[in-house]
């Protein structure tokens, strides 16, 4: 059975760190691809600055482009927003019945569980992959043996950290992933100024 790990998250904008642990995730987890889900809206951000999903997704697309283990899983596009996992998890297993999914989280994302729509139901049923994030804990995971804890270096980078410093002129092309640095450029994206260069 084919194993993907689904990293779910905003990419606003996706970054290095995103893609670091996606090749880690695939190397060391024994997954055959890793899909990026790209949700329009977090049922718990409420952000003025986050971009269309349209974009994001496209920056997601930008990022992966000739990386075909790797995938931008535009799923919740078409789906109600605030984007519930649970939800999704339902479209794409009846999307692809003959694959096996797991969840890649950090730790920031994993002591939320507990608030999420059917939290119980995730933990119980899929498999998830958890790494450290720099000021969150891991939470006390004793009751949940699905939960695998990975030592993936962390790299600390946020998408909130780029946003700001693009918001002040600030050069970050070397954080984000190829092509995506020219793309925020074009369409003037986080810092309100088209530039060219
Ligand atoms: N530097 C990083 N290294 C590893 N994983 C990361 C990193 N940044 C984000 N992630 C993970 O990627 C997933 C999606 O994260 P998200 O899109 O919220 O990025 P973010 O950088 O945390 O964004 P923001 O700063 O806007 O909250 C989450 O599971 C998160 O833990
Ligand atoms: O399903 C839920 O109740 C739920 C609550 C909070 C977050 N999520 C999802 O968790 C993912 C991480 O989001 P983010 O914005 O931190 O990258 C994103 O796909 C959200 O839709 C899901």
């Amino acid at each position: 059975m084919t194993h993907i790990g689904l990293l779910f998250g905003s990419f606003n904008p996706i970054h290095i760190g995103h893609l670091a642990l996606a090749n880690y995730m695939r190397e060391t987890q024994a997954m055959d691809e890793i899909w990026l889900v790209v949700s329009p809206q977090n049922p718990f951000k409420i952000s003025n600055d986050l971009t269309s999903g349209d974009q994001r997704l496209r920056m997601v697309q930008i990022a992966l482009r000739n990386r075909p283990h790797y995938r931008a899983c535009d799923v919740e596009m078409s789906m109600p927003v605030p984007s519930f996992t649970i939800d999704t998890l339902r479209v794409l297993e009846q999307q692809h019945p003959d694959v096996n999914f797991s969840l890649i989280m950090g730790t920031d994302i994993i002591q939320s569980i507990p608030q999420w729509r059917n939290g119980q139901e995730i933990v119980a049923r899929y498999r998830l992959y958890v790494y450290p994030r720099p000021g969150y804990d891991l939470p006390d995971l004793e009751a949940t043996p699905n939960v695998v804890v990975t030592d993936a270096p962390m790299l600390d980078v946020s998408s909130t950290f780029i946003r700001q410093h693009l918001k002040n002129g600030k050069d970050m092309c070397f954080y984000l992933p190829a092509g995506v640095d020219d793309y925020i450029r074009e369409h003037a994206l986080y810092s309100g100024a088209a530039t060219s260069r």
